[in-house]
């Protein structure tokens, strides 16, 4: 029968992968059978939905259904589906290398995973799908035939370097894993998975909801009558309730059932933070199940991550990763919604303009965005949980979402220089402002070092005013997407006039800034002059205690922050100029002012002028567009001081 057999290699990350797992600790390896069973009843979903969609695709799906087979004299375990199957490409592809082995997170959590701790995290975090199967199993087979094609193929390995190919003439479509067991070891987790009843307990435990049917052969003893041998036989018996979890009401699923199917939809390994249960009768009849899970996926802020919401059609599976669901920045939800009213044969494209879709998205929308809300109110550290794990994610929802805009910032927590540790919220902000503030303020920035250093702080720690820090690239965004929380406008502390003295104070400092702008006057349009590629004003300023001179935009301008961001993705920057700010008190000023009114010697007075706004420039984590040209000036008036 056999054509012909071929030996592959895994690949580098694979196979470490797979060694951390012959040699893992983790010490639920019972998850294993969750993972296959979880596969399989995918894979009959697929074909489902395949046969409603391909007429011409030749196919029994009259008995959709799992078995589970147990050897005993052999030690091994089967784990069978009449499904979709895979093609031999298609098994190369899925189970010859691991999709996540190739991100770069995973990699440098390989690299990192000497120890049994690491690799139990790793576990965890990413899940191991398929593989988990060699934690439990020193060589697994799998049989495969695709829908639709002739030939099957065998795939073996035990979990080291190779795994072999073979070409079968004659196999049942669909797939079956066989586990070809290591010995019992219960004191590290290793349970008898020859044994009837601990199967039983597993699939009741991890996969009671799975909507196809889990059978397994069971030996029935019958009780005998007098002075005769007890009599076995062997009946078939579904081992899983197969009801769908999200039909039922909140009261009748334990935690446990939601947990497990939690991580079947998902495809993860932790736990859910929050279960949201959803029932709407109406026009548009749905229920749903949302989950909110407990740690943010590796690849939340990447391209190519995928939606987490299943949709399916009257309890018929349709699609995973139905993006028309819910809104891009609700991405890490994860769960099943079942709409009544949809054809069958509804597609991505259809999905878009149906008005049923918007309907339903409007309403997940609203409903994550209330538990949220629910959550920050009554469980502050459940919510600073989920804060830290997504708030990144919500926050773009400032810009996206302006009808939750209202909802998205009374959610949303802030760092501020209100504490070292800890965020706030907006409202909490607005209690704490000072008598006449009337602007939150805030300012963005790579790190919180450095925004809390930079020159345009001074003004406002001098005045014991709050400011936001804000130092998530999204930050950048939003700020100027949102105009006001509450009516109060958001004010960046980098951008235009800063005016924070009283009406008092602004009338006994008048006279003096006259007599100042008239005694600079002359350094300000000199500098501006000989700045002229840089910047477009120079200015004194009211937000200056310590330093000699910072840089600021206008109210349009970007921030130095977004700027680099732009540069990183390859856009092309316009070139904005901005103003200089200058402290009068600052000796370098004064100095500057005194050396220009008496022109001594020009070009002396030039390179400091250009060494000032290199400083400033640096003081707020911008980039000098010539560093060695700085670095020769500065290196030269070091030389003449030593
Ligand atoms: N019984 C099966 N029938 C058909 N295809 C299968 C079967 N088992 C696995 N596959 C295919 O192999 C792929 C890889 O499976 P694997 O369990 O390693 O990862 P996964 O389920 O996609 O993701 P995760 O690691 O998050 O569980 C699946 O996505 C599926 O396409």
């Amino acid at each position: 029968m056999t054509a012909h057999t071929e030996q592959l290699e895994f690949q580098a990350e694979t196979r470490q992968l797979l060694d951390l797992m012959v040699h893992s600790i983790y010490t639920n390896k019972d998850s294993f059978l969750r993972e296959l069973i979880s596969n399989a009843s995918d894979a009959l979903d697929k074909l489902r939905l395949e046969s409603y969609q391909d007429k011409d695709l030749d196919v029994d799906v009259s008995d959709l259904h799992i078995e589970i087979d147990i050897d005993k004299a052999a030690r091994t375990l089967t784990i069978r589906d009449n499904g979709i199957g895979m093609s031999r490409d298609e098994v190369v592809d899925l189970i010859g290398t691991l999709a996540k082995s190739g991100t770069a997170e995973v990699r440098r959590k390989l690299k990192e995973a000497k120890d049994a701790a690491a690799s139990e995290e790793l576990i965890g975090q990413f899940g191991i799908g398929f593989y988990s199967t060699f934690m439990v199993a020193d060589k697994v087979t799998l049989l495969t035939r695709r829908a639709g094609e002739d030939h099957a193929t065998r795939w073996e390995s035990t979990g080291e370097g190779t795994y072999t190919l073979e070409h079968v003439n004659e196999a049942p479509q669909g797939s079956s894993v066989t586990l070809h067991l290591m010995p019992e070891d219960s004191e590290n987790g290793l349970h008898d998975y020859t044994s009837e009843w601990k199967i039983k307990e597993l699939v009741k435990k991890y996969s009671d909801f799975i909507a196809w049917p889990i059978r397994m052969d069971v030996a029935r003893t019958s009780t005998p009558a007098e002075g005769e041998e007890p009599e076995v036989t062997i009946e078939t018996e579904t081992i899983n309730s197969m009801k769908a979890l999200w039909t039922r009401s909140k009261d009748e699923v334990s935690e446990d059932e939601y947990k497990e199917f939690y991580k079947h939809v998902s495809h993860a390994w932790d736990e859910p933070l929050e279960v949201i249960p959803m029932k709407a009768e109406g026009t548009f009849e749905y229920q749903a199940l949302l989950f909110i899970p407990s740690t943010a996926p590796f690849d939340l802020f990447m391209r190519e991550r995928k939606a987490g919401i299943h949709l399916y059609v009257k309890r018929v599976f349709i699609m995973d990763d139905c993006e028309e669901l819910v809104p891009d920045y609700l991405r890490f939800v994860k769960g099943v919604v079942d709409a009544q009213d949809l054809s069958l044969n509804v597609s991505r494209e259809i999905l878009q303009q149906d008005r049923q879709i918007a309907a339903i998205r409007r309403r997940l929308t609203k409903k994550v965005l209330s538990t949220i809300k629910d959550m920050k109110a009554n469980e502050p550290e459940k919510y600073s949980t989920f804060w830290t794990e997504f708030g990144r994610a919500l926050k773009e929802g400032l810009m996206a979402d302006a009808d939750n805009r209202k909802t998205l910032l009374d959610i949303s927590s802030f760092a501020s220089t209100n504490s070292e540790e800890g965020v706030t919220t907006l409202a909490e902000y607005v209690e704490r402002m000072k008598d006449g503030q009337e602007q939150i303020y805030f300012m963005t920035g790579e790190s919180r070092h450095l925004i809390e250093s930079s020159p345009h702080m001074e003004a406002f720690k001098a005045k014991g005013l709050e400011v936001l820090v804000l130092t998530d690239p999204v930050d950048e965004m939003w700020v100027d997407a949102v105009s006001d929380f509450d009516g109060k406008t958001f004010q960046s502390i980098a951008k235009g006039e800063v005016d924070l003295d009283t009406e008092d104070e602004k009338k006994a400092a008048e006279a003096e800034r006259e007599e100042k702008e008239k005694e600079f006057g002359e350094l300000l349009t000199w500098l501006t002059e000989t700045l002229s590629d840089d910047i477009k004003e120079t200015r004194l300023s009211t937000r200056l205690t310590t330093s000699a001179a910072c840089i600021v935009g206008d109210a349009f301008s970007m921030s130095p922050t977004l700027e680099k961001m732009y540069k990183a993705s390859g856009q092309p920057v316009p070139h904005s100029k901005r103003i200089l700010e200058l402290n009068p008190e600052h000796p370098l000023v004064s100095g500057l002012r005194e050396a220009q009114a008496a022109n001594d010697n020009a070009e002396n007075l030039t390179e400091t002028a250009q060494l000032l706004y290199g400083m400033a420039l640096l003081a707020e984590g911008g980039e000098l567009s010539d560093p060695a040209h700085f670095t020769r000036l500065l290196a030269d008036r070091l030389a003449r001081t030593v």
